[in-house]
């Protein structure tokens, strides 16, 4: 099975382009879902995170707000939080890509906004970035997430620069441009997985036979 790393800064178009992923057929693993049911009412990381921030944690409930506010204004806090949560995270990976190889799919995606910063893409076969003009995501994230600027622009801060993430890309998939815009980037993606997948189908039937044909003629006492 061939690994795909799906990665680009906060608010790029990630999930956006993991969805479509996942309605083409291939399985995702999606890091920040699994930061969520980590720290959901009961989740396994909740105790730790209290223990470190105990405003956030109230009755057995994460305040996101809360532990966001005190993860940006404090670099130390948000060390902490990774420490906590990326072991955790990457349990959770190496058994998704265990159900992923036994369900003998031909690629599996790891959906992970750190995926270079934390050296996930040592695993991967490719690397897809996904990326959009810093005013555009600004805007995005603003929007949607309704974060303050100065926020936006520290969380941005913390994570690896876009170009830098271009540059080690196999692949870019611009999101700037319009939804239709993107889904014909992704469907030129999914092409080539699917062709790399009959490629090695058909490498992989070819070597079958070869050996068939070996173990024939060793069989017949002949040399192959
Ligand atoms: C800081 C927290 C509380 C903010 O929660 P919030 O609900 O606002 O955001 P959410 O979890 O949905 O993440 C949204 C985006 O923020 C960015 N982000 C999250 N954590 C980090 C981080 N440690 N460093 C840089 N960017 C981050 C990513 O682009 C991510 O896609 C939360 O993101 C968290 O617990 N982060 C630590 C775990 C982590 O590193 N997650 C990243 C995936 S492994
Ligand atoms: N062409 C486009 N392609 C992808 N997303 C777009 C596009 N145009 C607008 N968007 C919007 O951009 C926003 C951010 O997209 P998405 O949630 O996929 O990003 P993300 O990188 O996963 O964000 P986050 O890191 O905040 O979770 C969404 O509201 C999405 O609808």
């Amino acid at each position: 099975m061939r690994i795909l790393g799906l990665t680009g800064g906060i608010g790029m178009g990630k999930s956006t382009v993991a969805r479509m992923l996942r309605r083409a057929g291939f399985p995702v693993f999606d890091a920040d879902a699994a930061v969520h049911a980590l720290q959901a009412p009961g989740g396994r990381a909740l105790p730790a995170i209290g223990r470190l921030v105990p405003d956030a944690v109230r009755d057995g409930v994460l305040d996101r707000a809360v532990l966001r506010r005190a993860a940006i204004a404090d670099g130390a806090v948000m060390k902490g939080l990774e420490r906590i949560l990326h072991p955790m995270v990457r349990q959770e990976r190496d058994r998704f890509l265990a159900r992923a190889r036994r369900a003998g799919h031909s690629w599996a995606v790891l959906d992970i906004p750190l995926l270079f910063e934390t050296g996930g893409d040592r695993l991967c076969d490719r690397v897809a970035v996904v990326s959009a003009p810093p005013d555009v995501q600004i805007h995005r994230v603003a929007r949607r997430r309704g974060m303050a600027p100065g926020e936006v622009a520290a969380v941005i801060a913390r994570q690896m620069p876009d170009r830098e993430k271009r540059r080690r890309a196999d692949d870019v998939i611009c999101t700037g441009l319009s939804r239709n815009d993107t889904v014909r980037r992704v469907r030129r993606l999914v092409a080539r997985m699917r062709a790399d997948a009959e490629m090695r189908m058909r490498a992989d039937a070819g070597t079958r036979l070869c050996v068939d044909a070996g173990t024939r003629l060793c069989a017949e006492g002949k040399t192959p």
